[in-house]
């Protein structure tokens, strides 16, 4: 039976928390991803990854917004996987603008799932205007803690595969559906070579490359990201488009082509496997259809409500 904060659980949430507290909440954020996005379109891609990363080490709670302080220990943002996260002024920047019109009202923890919802519907191939293309569940309060070792723990690793991937998406209330669903966000973005470089040259520790990677495509990473690669060097998750969200994702991982190696395990289930196939022929339109689905249903991951938690005047520091 479901539990409280469980993916599965719906009565928490609600669309439209903020309507009577804050009647402009979710056209302020909205505004604000707009006046970045009409800028620079890159920023849909850490945007959408903020809310995951938050989601999965103590839920939707905004613990990934946490700066470390001298009392609370290295917090999630100094963990190793999060050293590549980016977009922290926009959610600062929604969260100024919420505060000027509704002080302590909306959670930080609510403006990152909105923000990913509004980045999103904006760089979605074939939607005009960027009309939103799914109603988010709000109500989430701010968590206290963040930590470091904890994101570790909960992140999945890019070198997984698919039995730890299942199991780490379940521990959230999620199933293989929303793990193919959702691993469709790797249609925008980009990556540092150190996430994928060991499938080039040493992946079972003998020299060899991952035989799940098409041996054309790990010659042109190579060349990318040579055995002495710099850290700052990036690579398109999909080359040529990472900023348009549409379903190439699913026809590179089809062709071999996924950067990751998580994004290759896909195809070792048959679920899993099947969903790929059928969405790398679907329309953009059917997919963001099902990847709203599923948003909806990570972001009820671990929740706080009610009197839970507190609401944040600054997203970064606890009150
Ligand atoms: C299935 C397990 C997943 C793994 C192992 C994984 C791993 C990664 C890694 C290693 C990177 C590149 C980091 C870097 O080197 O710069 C990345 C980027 C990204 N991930 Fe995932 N990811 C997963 C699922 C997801 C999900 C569920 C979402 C969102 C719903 C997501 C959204 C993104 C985005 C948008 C980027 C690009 C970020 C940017 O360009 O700044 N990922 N992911
Ligand atoms: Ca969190």
């Amino acid at each position: 039976s479901p539990i409280a904060g469980d993916a599965n659980c719906p009565s928490l949430l609600e669309v439209g928390h903020y309507r009577q507290s804050c009647p402009a909440a979710e056209s302020i954020v909205r505004a604000t991803v707009e006046g970045y996005f009409s800028r620079d379109p890159t920023v849909t891609a850490p945007l959408l990854r903020l809310h995951f990363h938050d989601c999965f080490v103590r839920g939707c709670d905004g613990s990934v917004l946490l700066n470390t302080t001298t009392t609370s220990g290295p917090a999630e943002k100094d963990a190793m996987p999060n050293q590549s996260l980016d977009g922290f002024y926009v959610i600062d920047a929604a969260k100024a603008a919420l505060e000027s019109q509704c002080p302590g009202v909306v959670s930080c923890a609510d403006i990152l799932a909105l923000v990913a919802r509004d980045a999103v519907s904006l760089a979605t191939a074939g939607n005009t205007g960027g009309a939103s293309l799914w109603e988010v569940q709000t109500g989430r309060r701010d968590g206290r803690v963040s930590s470091a070792a904890e994101a570790v723990a909960n992140l999945p690793s890019s070198f997984a595969d698919f039995a730890k991937l299942k199991e780490q998406f379940a521990s959230k209330g999620l199933n293989v559906k929303d793990l193919a669903i959702l691993s469709g966000a790797h249609a925008i973005g980009n990556s540092h070579c150190a996430s994928f470089a060991k499938r080039l040259y040493n992946f079972t520790g003998n020299g060899d490359a991952d035989p799940s990677l098409d041996p054309s495509y790990a010659a042109a990473l190579r060349a990318r990201c040579p055995p002495q690669f710099d850290n700052a060097t990036t690579v398109e998750m999909v080359p040529g488009s990472s900023t348009s969200f549409d379903t190439d994702y699913y026809k590179l991982v089809v062709s071999r082509k996924g950067l990751f190696h998580s994004d290759q395990a896909l195809l070792q289930d048959q679920e899993a496997g099947a969903l790929v196939y059928f969405l790398q022929g679907s329309s953009t339109q059917d997919f963001v259809q099902r990847f709203g689905v599923s948003m909806v249903r990570m972001g009820r991951a671990g929740v706080l409500t009610g009197s839970a938690g507190e609401i944040r005047k600054n997203c970064a520091l606890v009150n």
